[in-house]
């Protein structure tokens, strides 16, 4: 078994905190434990904030060129280290090692991605509306962000989060997600050995109380949240109240439109991957299949037969497939959907059972349920596991109508080889991302990401639209 690691929270550029009553464990054999970790209080928030705080008037200060280095030094021994960083992603988080390799790589690309982005942040020259005044725009850093991340992307989120926030001259603390402190503390750690100054970046382990610190903290200027809805929602009322920046990300129920001119083939492989793989623990999983009846019975005969043959075990063997769900938490929310859903009248064409495997772990058999209504709970409710439902339509306009018919509007994907169709459900889809036989999961980092309705709060994240959150805009005026 691997070593146990002993963590402590990064604070002004020091590894603080000795105590560690925490754990993480491997959801893949919970008897390893991967971490051991403090359990932050609002005064090592304090503290962390203060440090950002003290840190700030340099680095805001600093040439652009200063943060792209450090930013692009980090991401290049990320990319070094991917295989070891994303073999520890795996073993504590629980997706298959090429996709803890994938992530870990991701997260890289990201860092070099903002690397870029820091030189060109950019503003605006304005003809004023009286004769010789100048008018410019400028974006200029804001101060402290807090960041406050999931255990699903455990690495990939906080890069995105704090990438273009130091790109664009902020300080920051980072409260990871309790299952997956070992991998946040790796980038933390690669940043700061990239030359990132003390104070700058600060990272404090603990629960939800470290978060809610945050939120509540009246140093920091904004938060960047992603996770539940309801943790969300409380976020941004905390947030608000105090008139901080907030941004949030939080769940999907995704749409899936398979449509009878589909090619079959390439329908149920990407249904396969956007519902199943990453254990079905991305917010823009496709948790919806909403097929046409032509197509209906051989779609859901093809993919029940590949949902059947996929390979559940543990997330560093190399035969596995489906990783275990992150906690035995996760596990149980699966077991229970799938149980709501049987008795509400839906028929489990695939899996359902529990897997029979030597290591204890939080192991979910992949499972399709058939035959659903759009009102069931399954269909309306994240269920945030390998646990898909098929939905049964007439034509595309109830397909449409299914699709949109839900409270979230994050991803939204359609398979279809007519170009009418495809263009129309790109315009009228209730999402804030549309694939068109691509899986409603799997994004690029280089462009917005962000969701509508109850799925996302506040500017998007990533790619060039990062900067709205991450800046501020001055708006200049001269004569002369
Ligand atoms: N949109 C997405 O990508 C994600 C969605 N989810 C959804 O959320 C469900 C539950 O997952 P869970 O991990 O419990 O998600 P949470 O929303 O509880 O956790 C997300 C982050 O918020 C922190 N947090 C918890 N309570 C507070 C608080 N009061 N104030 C500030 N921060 C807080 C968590 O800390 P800690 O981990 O220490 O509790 C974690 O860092 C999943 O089943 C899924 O439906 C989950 C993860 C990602
Ligand atoms: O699908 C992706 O690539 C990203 C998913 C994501 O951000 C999430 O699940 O939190």
């Amino acid at each position: 078994m691997a070593a146990t690691l002993e963590l402590s929270h990064w604070i002004g550029g020091r590894r603080q905190g000795d105590d560690r009553p925490a754990e993480s464990l491997n959801p893949s054999d919970t008897r390893d434990v991967v971490a051991r970790t403090p359990d932050g209080t609002a005064e090592d928030v304090d503290a962390a904030v203060s440090a950002a705080r003290a840190a700030f008037p340099a680095w805001s200060e600093a040439s652009p060129e200063v943060r792209s280095d450090v930013l692009d030094k980090a991401g290049s021994l990320l990319m070094a280290r991917a295989q070891e960083v994303g073999r520890l992603l795996s073993r504590e988080e629980g997706k298959t090692l090429p996709e803890g390799i994938g992530e870990t790589m991701r997260a890289a690309r990201i860092l070099k991605y903002f690397a870029g982005e820091a030189l060109r942040l950019h503003g605006q020259n304005l003809a004023s509306t009286r004769p010789g005044v100048e008018v410019q725009t400028y974006r200029q850093a804001v101060g402290v962000y807090g960041l406050i991340t999931p255990w699903n992307f455990p690495i990939a989120i906080p890069a995105w989060k704090a990438a273009p926030a130091l790109a664009f001259g902020n300080t920051v603390v980072l409260k990871p997600a309790g299952h997956t402190p070992a991998t946040a503390e790796a980038l933390v750690a690669i940043l700061h050995e990239a030359g990132l100054p003390d104070g700058v970046l600060n990272m404090v382990i603990g629960r939800g109380r470290v978060g809610q610190a945050m939120v509540d903290h009246p140093d920091v200027d904004g938060i960047s949240f992603t996770g539940s809805q309801k943790v969300g929602a409380g976020v941004a009322a905390g947030a608000v109240a105090r008139q901080a920046r907030v941004q949030l990300e939080m769940g999907g129920k995704n749409p899936l439109v398979v449509l009878n001119d589909a090619d079959l083939e390439r329908a149920v492989t990407i249904a396969l991957d956007g519902a199943f793989f990453s254990t079905g623990q991305r917010c823009t999983a496709s948790s919806r299949l909403i097929v046409e009846e032509g197509i209906h019975d051989t779609f859901v005969a093809a993919l029940a037969e590949r949902v059947k043959a996929l390979r559940v075990g543990d997330a560093l063997d190399k035969d596995t497939q489906v990783g275990p769900a992150v906690s035995e938490d996760q596990r149980e929310t699966s077991y229970r959907y799938i149980e709501i859903a049987a008795k509400e009248g839906g028929s489990i064409a695939a899996g359902g059972e529990r897997p029979q495997l030597e290591k204890p772990g939080w192991y979910v058999q992949p499972t399709l349920v058939t035959e659903t209504r759009a009102s069931m709970r399954i269909n309306n409710e994240e269920v945030f596991g390998p646990v898909a439902s098929v939905i049964r339509v007439k034509d595309y306009e109830e397909a449409l109508h299914t699709a949109n018919g839900v409270e979230f509007g994050l991803s939204a994907g359609i398979a279809t080889t007519s170009l009418k169709h495809a263009r129309d459900f790109q315009r009228r889809a209730k999402a804030g991302m549309v694939m068109v036989n691509l899986p409603t999961a799997g994004v690029d980092y280089h462009v917005p990401f962000g969701g509508i309705k109850s799925s996302s709060y506040g500017p998007r994240e990533q790619g060039f639209a990062a900067a709205e959150f991450f800046t501020q805009v001055k708006t200049a005026y001269s004569w002369s």
